[in-house]
């Protein structure tokens, strides 16, 4: 789909298809609907990075809350969206040993009981790796330091599901 057949879709296929490019995150979608026609990608990208950037911090802190555990449990329940379903086992997530599920487990909780939201870090764009060495480094952060960063990483994440629904003109890059 090019970015003409996007700003010829009505709302209902818009949200239908653009509606979890922010995961469990319908109504950014749904307000950046309104800003159409986009010109490029790129200037749906931008309307909904300004959406976000422009919530209160009680509003960033709602995004990051409906981002799921990596490797957590809706990963075991078979109850990831689609799109983090395979983001996670891209990353190697559902393939942990059980020293890597238990460590996860264990910063995952470490985290969300200091700062009160999830951590969040784009999947694709890291390994098992280098996710255990970011939980386990940005949990000694400041919440509105891990605030911003989560939200980078949304913004992230957001790009490249965007990227896979519409055809770009400029090649695919971070
Ligand atoms: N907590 C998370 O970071 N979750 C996720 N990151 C991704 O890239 N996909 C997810 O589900």
């Amino acid at each position: 789909m090019d970015i003409t057949a996007v700003n010829a879709l009505p709302y209902e296929d818009f949200v239908n298809i653009f509606g979890n490019v922010v995961e469990k995150c319908p109504i950014i979608t749904a307000a950046v609907w309104s800003r159409r026609p986009f010109v490029s990608l790129n200037a749906l990208e931008a309307a909904i990075s300004e959406f976000i950037d422009d919530l209160p911090e009680s509003g960033k802190e709602g995004i990051l809350r409906c981002h799921p555990d990596l490797a957590g449990r809706d990963l075991h329940s078979g109850t990831l969206t689609r799109e983090s379903r395979e983001e996670q086992a891209r990353a190697g997530m559902d393939a942990l040993s059980s020293g890597e599920a238990s460590r996860m487990s264990r910063l995952n909780e470490e985290y969300k009981t200091r700062f009160g939201f999830p951590f969040v870090i784009c999947a694709r764009m890291n390994d098992k790796a280098n996710i255990l060495r970011q939980l386990t480094e940005r949990c000694g952060n400041e919440r509105a330091v891990e605030r911003e960063r989560g939200i980078e990483e949304v913004k992230k994440i957001c790009r490249l599901r965007l990227q896979g629904l519409v055809l770009c003109d400029a090649p695919n890059k971070l």
